[in-house]
């Protein structure tokens, strides 16, 4: 009998921390239109002419700092994790493979085995609890992008979004257990930021993200896609089940880019806030990431640890990512079952 097709795929990493792999990862990433969203000379000219050569070689430097000689990339390391125990778990009914939106291994590689194995169903999880454009799209358009040249297409489907799912909500939270939240002066729920204009543009109504006040801090009707809605449910539901009251926390936003505005609160701005109250330990989880990567252990742990000492503070405490926790392969079992 034929199996069942599932694909797992994160965003991507760079192959090397060398600046020339880095240079290539940017560039395929940040030529993205669903990432980039502007006119393509004008994004071409922005990020050939100067985000990437300027980017590069700074970014390289701090993937040097995360790089581990026995296993690279931390993202790419727990995406095999979890892959290998999804696999595991799914047994021989299924084909499971891993891909990275961008670099690799490559979603066009993990679809032609796939597609040679003559699969039945093709499942593809997306490794983003919460939907946006620059992310989920992305991987969604790429997917459809690939397989509209076969001339046999089996069934497709997508995991639109797994922002609300309680095994992953219930993983964070253990996580987060095991720092003792109630001995942290506050804490932070810090999601990978969007500019501002991506929000807008998923608002079908034209008149409600950003244009509300406090419009994302609650998930209804209108703003069931709206990527910071969906991340303000998120830190909800996980502080719910780590009984941290709403004003012990804080929702924010990390990870900007360019000019443009992003998102707000902007998690620096925040850090800066909660220096100047004279709060001294700060607990963090990132909700938006299912693994630790650049974004959780670099930015948060090093950039926000830092910036919060010489302010005054005393210490910032990651909460682990959900990695390959049982809990969270149980989250994609059922997601890939489902
Ligand atoms: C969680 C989902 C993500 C969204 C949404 C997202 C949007 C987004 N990102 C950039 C720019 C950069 N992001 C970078 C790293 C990075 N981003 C995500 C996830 C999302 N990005 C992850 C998991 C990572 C870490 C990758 C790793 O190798 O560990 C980077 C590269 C690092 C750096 O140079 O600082 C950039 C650049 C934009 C512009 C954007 C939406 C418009
Ligand atoms: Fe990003
Ligand atoms: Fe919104």
């Amino acid at each position: 009998m034929s199996k069942k097709g599932i694909l797992l795929v994160n965003l991507g990493t760079p192959d090397s921390p060398s600046t020339a792999d880095v240079r290539k990862y940017l560039n395929e990433f940040l030529m993205d239109g669903r990432v980039i969203d502007i006119n393509p000379v004008l994004r071409t000219m922005l990020v050939q002419g100067i985000i990437v050569p300027f980017r590069a070689p700074k970014s390289a430097k701090l993937y040097r700092e995360i790089w581990s000689d026995e296993t690279g990339s931390p993202l790419l390391h727990y995406s095999k994790l979890q892959h290998a125990a999804l696999a595991n778990r799914l047994g021989e009914e299924y084909q499971v493979e891993l891909a990275m939106r961008y670099q690799s291994p490559s979603i066009e590689s993990a679809l032609a085995r796939l597609k040679a194995n003559l699969v039945s169903d093709i499942k593809v999880i997306p490794m983003f609890p919460q939907y946006a454009s620059a992310s989920t799209g992305s991987v969604q358009e790429k997917v459809m992008d690939l397989v509209k040249t076969w001339q046999t297409i089996p069934n497709i489907s997508f995991v639109n979004s797994f922002h609300d799912d309680d095994l992953m909500i219930q993983t964070f939270a253990d996580n987060a257990q095991k720092h003792q939240p109630a001995t942290y002066d506050h804490v932070l729920f810090s999601f990978h930021g969007l500019p501002q204009r991506q929000l807008m543009k998923c608002d079908h109504t034209h008149s409600y993200c950003l244009k509300v006040d406090g419009c994302c801090e609650t998930l209804n009707d209108t703003n069931k896609f709206c990527y910071s809605a969906q991340s303000y449910d998120t830190a909800r539901l996980i502080a719910q089940k780590s009984g941290i009251s709403k004003d012990q926390y804080t929702v924010c936003f990390q990870s900007r880019l360019g000019n443009d505005p992003w998102v707000q609160p902007y998690t620096s701005k925040v850090i800066e806030e909660l220096a100047h109250q004279g709060k001294k330990r700060l607990l963090v989880l990132c909700p938006a990431f299912v693994a630790d990567c650049l974004e959780t252990v670099y930015e948060v742990t090093k950039e926000y640890g830092d910036e919060f000492k010489a302010l005054g503070g005393e210490h910032v405490q990651l909460v682990q990512s959900l990695n390959d926790a049982p809990m969270f392969i149980d989250a994609l079992e059922r997601l890939a079952r489902g």
